[in-house]
């Protein structure tokens, strides 16, 4: 991960010169070397975060780690209340970097950001997630009522549009938050929309600066996830930030695979579409983007019309109209959009897995920012161009059409160029990218995973020499029929010329010309496009002709192409432009890569992230799984009924899928098959925090325990440690404090209660209500070292499970009295927590390694035997005692307060030892 793009530290130092200001320091966080380029300190010494802080991001957030710069963010947020401009690569995780403070500092954090449709699917998230969020916008009808909710500080997160912020009651409201609760951050998202220089400015965003007038001890937090250096510098100088904390997450997105090709003739369109997108077999999802609206709405309808249901989105239509798109789409109800770059910033459905362009973009960051929504999830995912001439002079008008100033439009050229210059590549496509922005520091792991150019060159070695066709033939008989036809003609005239065409556009003149029918041999368009080839190469000069009421081009032999015609022996090899390209015969290269890029036919392939790891085979090495393919084929069946419960959840909440469970997260379900609550936790499935474990974990579990056969049949899991297993999965209210661990540490070297009471000096009951604490968390204390042997257990548990008439079994009491007198309130205390530990065991179904000398199942075996008679069931006594306690947290104090009638002294003692 880095910043600038730097090959060494002086033109690092002459960045900062020109950009940043004095105080500033940048960071680099490199994925392989943490360097530290400038201020600050190492990213080595940076505080790793606290238990606290994984513990909010487990609960809240459900996940397990932070990603190294959000940690970076966030520390220095909530540390040094520092302001901060983060450029982190789409998908990288910007959101938690700005939820987190005011989730962990139970304070708030204000969003500003530019799209409503993606802040309402945020806040639509958090809400399924229990945290509270609100957007306040112009379309939000209730503005005074939330405004009113915010200030009796209902919510951690509100949004914003800029306009609301900026204006005199958005304004006013910051304003008393500030005064009034505890605003702990204002994050602004898209921060590259405050500069002219971005790909994406909006006027409002230049007001944003104002705001650090009303809040001045408040951190801001600027992210986005493309910005140039020039970009950056001005976000920073133009939101006021104070002393900022520069950082980047590098912007390379290693899941994605780029690819351009020519657009190829109107017929061929859908074929070419149909092809990227393997309709056939691919079901994940599609952005087609278009240019224009006009071709917008062709393209949708060409792919309708054929059998590929699809949506269409474009600027030109009705908001409900594109509400319903943009809904049909995350909903997961259709499956491919063609839109307008209309449909672009507000997408965060992370299971994106194509986007093609049917058309060059403007520049390469919007380009960047486009492709962004694809593989949000991390999975494997396309990004292809279709792009023709044409392209480039459609985005030069559009561009013609905006009011800017002179420098700025010539930026926009230039960028513009940069594009043409990057379809027209035949490097690597991503470092042509991380190039542009200055990400030099990258690493491509597998480059049959990286770009078209990059795969060409792994299943053609001679690549780099074989991609020049020689045209010497070819062009000769073009120059030679150029010149003899002796004036300045358009190429439509040349190429009639040369096929031999008898069409009134040639004078009879030329068509007895010895040279008319010369080229007979080719189509008229490979004339067009050899000269098109040959204007680039400079062989052919293209003249403009200005009439006063027209103008049109001609085309003529250069000076070059006389010295080429003249020398009999010059040969001319040359890279084929696209136009050429498509009319070249295919290679067998051409085949092998199409083969290359495609699914295994014979891998029947039927869900989305199945068939990422299917492609991954030979894009990415994923499929690293090693199963047979019965045992796919029944995981693929549960993942699919994992998605339409999925479905028919998000419809009933009317939420997104993705909101429910991430595909990732049914994937691992799919494999790892939890079967309780206990194991969904344990797992930790990315973004399940403790609210949607209670809301949506159950209905998992079922739909695995409902075709779940093939459970027992899979490989049994290891067992484990009972201490390691209860470590992750507590029994409910177990705790062991310092001063139980001071007595277990003298217990494990041998001592016996009566020592450790004297050692320690506190009395025997303490000592062994510390050593029922450590029972149980899992702690290996056999009953035996405690005093109950084989007989006294058996006894103990035959009391509890067949339990006198009328009894309250709920207490110790009770099955003290039925004990045999020699058994003592300690004895029962420890055979109930071991009862407590196996069962909890059991019904985690984690297999675990037994310490006692008996199992527990030999247990159970004893006592069904000794309870056969009576009318409890064996399982049901041991619930039912167990359960009992649980129920009313048996060994937290409460339970005194709820069942009074119980003999306080007994319990007591298990409760709450000193
Ligand atoms: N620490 C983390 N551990 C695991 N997953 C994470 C973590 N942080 C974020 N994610 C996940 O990464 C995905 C992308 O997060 P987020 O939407 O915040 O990305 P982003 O940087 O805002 O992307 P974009 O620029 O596309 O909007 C989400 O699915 C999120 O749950």
């Amino acid at each position: 991960m880095l910043f600038v793009n730097m090959d060494s530290d002086e033109e690092f130092s002459q960045f900062c010169d020109n950009y940043l200001e004095e105080d500033t320091n940048l960071i680099l966080d490199n994925k392989d070397t943490n360097r530290l380029i400038e201020g600050s300190k190492d990213l080595s010494d940076l505080e790793a975060p606290q238990q606290c802080h994984i513990d909010v991001l487990k609960k809240v957030f459900g996940h397990t780690t932070f990603r190294p710069m959000q940690w970076k963010v966030i520390n220095s947020i909530i540390k040094d209340k520092r302001d901060n401009c983060a450029i982190m690569a789409t998908g990288y995780g910007k959101s938690l970097c700005y939820q987190f403070p005011a989730m962990y500092l139970k304070g708030i954090t204000v969003v500003i950001s530019p799209l409503i449709s993606l802040m309402e699917d945020q806040v639509l998230s958090l809400k399924m997630a229990n945290i509270p969020a609100t957007l306040m916008c112009s379309s939000n009808a209730k503005i005074r009522d939330t405004a009113d909710e915010i200030l009796d500080d209902e919510y951690r997160l509100i949004y914003m549009t800029p306009e609301f912020v900026c204006g005199s009651f958005g304004s006013g409201l910051l304003q008393k938050m500030h005064k009034n609760l505890n605003l702990v951050l204002i994050a602004i998202d898209e921060a590259h929309c405050v500069s002219t220089w971005g790909h994406d400015f909006r006027a409002t965003y230049r007001h944003l600066g104002d705001l650090k007038k009303y809040c001045p001890d408040v951190p801001f937090l600027a992210v986005t996830a493309t910005a140039t250096a020039v970009v950056r510098s001005d976000i920073a100088k133009s939101l006021n930030l104070r002393n900022p904390q520069f950082l980047c997450s590098g912007f390379d997105r290693p899941n994605l695979f780029f690819e351009a090709h020519s657009k190829s003739k109107s017929n061929q369109i859908l074929s070419d579409i149909k092809k990227c997108m393997h309709l056939s077999k691919f079901k994940g999802s599609t952005i087609i983007y278009c240019i224009t609206k006009k071709m917008t709405e062709t393209i949708a309808q060409l792919l309708n019309s054929n059998g590929v249901q699809c949506g269409m989105y474009h600027a030109g239509m009705s908001l409900p109209k594109r509400k319903e798109t943009h809904e049909n789409f995350v909903k997961d109800k259709v499956k491919c959009i063609v839109a307008t770059v209309a449909f672009g910033m507000g997408i965060d459905k992370p299971d994106v897995r194509n986007i093609i362009h049917y058309g060059a973009s403007k520049d390469l960051e919007s380009y960047y920012q486009e492709v962004g929504r694809a593989g949000r999830d991390g999975q494997p995912a396309k990004c292809i161009v279709f792009y023709g001439r044409d392209d480039f002079q459609i985005q030069k008008l559009l561009n013609e059409q905006v009011k800017m100033n002179e420098s700025v439009r010539k930026h926009k050229e230039n960028m513009l160029n940069l594009m043409q210059k990057y379809l027209d590549s035949n490097g690597c496509r991503r470092s042509f990218i991380l190039d542009y922005f200055g990400d030099s520091n990258y690493q491509v792991a597998d480059e049959s995973a990286c770009c078209d150019n990059c795969l060409k060159k792994i299943i053609d070695p001679n690549f780099e020499e074989n991609r020049l066709v020689d045209f010497t033939e070819d062009s000769r008989v073009l120059l030679n029929g150029m010149d003899g036809m002796g004036g300045k003609f358009g190429l439509e005239k040349y190429a009639l010329f040369l096929r031999g065409s008898y069409s009134s556009k040639l004078s009879a003149q030329l068509k007895q010309h010895p040279l008319h029918g010369s080229g007979k041999y080719k189509s008229e368009g490979w004339w067009k496009a050899l000269a098109i080839q040959l204007c680039n190469e400079g062989s052919i000069v293209k003249e403009f002709v200005k009439k006063s009421t027209f103008s049109y081009s001609t085309f003529v032999v250069s000076d070059k192409g006389y010295r080429f015609l003249n020398d009999k022996n010059a040969k001319l090899l040359l890279e084929p432009i696209p136009e050429i390209k498509l009319l070249l015969p295919r290679t067998s290269i051409d085949f092998r890569i199409e083969e290359a890029e495609s699914i295994p036919q014979t891998v029947a392939v039927t869900h989305p992230l199945e068939t990422v790891v299917a492609c991954g085979s030979s894009l990415q090495n994923f499929g690293k799984r090693v199963e047979s393919e019965e045992e796919r084929k029944k995981r693929m069946d549960i993942y699919s009924i994992l998605m339409s419960k999925r479905l028919d959840i998000a419809s009933d909440l009317d939420c997104m899928p993705y909101m429910v469970a991430s595909n990732e997260a049914l994937l691992n379900m799919s494999e790892k098959k939890p079967i309780n609550v206990a194991q969904f936790r344990e797992h930790n499935y990315d973004g399940f925090n403790d609210n949607k474990i209670e809301k949506f974990a159950q209905y998992f579990i079922d739909i695995i325990r409902e075709n779940c056969d093939f459970v027992e049949s899979s490989a049994p899991a290891k067992p484990q440690e009972i201490k390691d297993i209860l470590e992750k999965n507590p029994v409910p209210n177990a705790k062991v404090g310092a001063s139980a661990l001071k007595t277990y540490a003298l217990f494990e070297a041998g001592n016996s209660v009566k020592e450790i009471s004297v050692e320690r000096g506190i009395v025997a009951s303490t000592v062994f209500s510390h050593l029922i604490d450590c029972s149980k968390m899992g702690f290996p204390i056999k009953l035996i070292e405690l005093g109950v042997t084989g007989e006294l257990r058996d006894l103990i548990i035959k009391v509890i499970k067949n339990p006198p008439i009328n009894n309250d079994m709920t207490s110790i009491t009770p099955i003290k009295n039925a004990c045999p007198e020699e058994i003592t309130y300690d004895n029962i205390k420890i055979v109930i927590t071991y009862l407590l530990v196996r069962e909890h065991l059991q019904s985690l179904q984690i297999p675990y390694t037994e310490f006692e000398d008996i199992t527990y199942d030999e247990v159970v075996e004893v006592m069904k035997k000794s309870v056969a008679n009576t009318s409890l069931t064996q399982e049901g006594a041991l619930d039912e005692l167990v359960r009992g306690f649980e129920d009313d947290e048996s060994f937290t104090s409460s339970h005194l307060h709820k069942k009074p009638k119980l003999d306080e002294s007994d319990l007591f003692d298990i409760l709450d030892s000193p």
